[in-house]
């Protein structure tokens, strides 16, 4: 039985006061204790969240990593950082770092293996662009970015790496993949899996939905067989939306 996780990306908002009194907000409203609940904040307050969230039901992550644990690389943060402050999860190759910042699917293989040599869960990010989804090339994009990604991860570790898809068409433009779509993209994200490991990992892995999702649509989404939670960013910002999406 898979848990779902429910995750607010909260991208480049807030400040450290913000993002605590979020915290003090809707830590007592979380009484969804089916799901996993979890915000995915910059680096600048992980520290003080990491306080605020103690004794609460929300995990955290951070929204970045780079794949060394130290050396000369000006602005960038490592998993021994993220490792000492005590963060559940990092979200590795989210569509805006691929887009804006050179992320390829070969620095999201090598993040991968360092955020789970540090027992950093990762949240991989995959999805098509519009172009591609209207070429009719969803699901080749999607397989190739799942098995660039799981490259040389063990069995073991596959089961615990949580895989976001977000159709990049559908990321804050309100537009969201029909529920029934975007089950259909996880299922076969899922055969994907399946094909590079065993149907025991295939059926553990979970997989989140991500593009557009509000407290109106998330029940819809939830219901979907495959989908076993979601990344959401926009709605997430805001912390009574957030308590509904948990609490879903
Ligand atoms: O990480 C979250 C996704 O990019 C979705 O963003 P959104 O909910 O604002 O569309």
């Amino acid at each position: 039985m898979r848990k779902p996780i429910i995750a607010g990306n909260w991208k480049m908002h807030k400040t450290i006061k913000e993002a605590v009194e979020f915290v003090n907000e809707v830590k007592d409203k979380i009484n969804n204790t089916d799901v996993e609940a979890v915000i995915c904040a910059p680096f600048t307050m992980l520290t003080e969240l990491k306080k605020a969230t103690e004794g609460t039901n929300i995990k955290l992550a951070a929204q970045n990593m780079h794949f060394e644990e130290n050396g000369a690389f000006t602005g960038e943060v490592s998993p021994l950082m993220l490792k000492e402050i005590g963060i559940d999860y990092v979200v590795i190759g989210h569509s805006e770092r691929r887009q804006y910042f050179n992320e390829t699917d070969e620095t999201v293989n090598k993040k991968t293996l360092k955020a789970i040599e540090h027992n950093i869960m990762p949240i991989v990010c995959v999805g098509e662009t519009l172009e591609e989804r209207e070429t009719d090339k969803t699901k080749d994009v999607v397989k190739v970015q799942v098995e660039e990604a799981f490259k040389s991860v063990s069995s073991e570790d596959a089961k615990k790496v949580v895989i976001a898809y977000e159709p990049v068409w559908a990321i804050g433009t309100g537009k969201t993949a029909s529920s029934k779509d975007a089950n259909d993209v996880i299922g076969y994200i899922r055969e994907v899996i399946k094909n590079i490991y065993s149907e025991d990992v295939s059926e553990e892995v979970r997989i989140q939905y991500g593009g557009s999702v509000k407290p109106s649509n998330v029940e819809e989404i939830m219901n979907e067989d495959d989908i076993d939670g979601a990344l959401v960013g926009g709605a997430s910002l805001n912390p009574a939306d957030y308590v509904e999406l948990v609490n879903f």
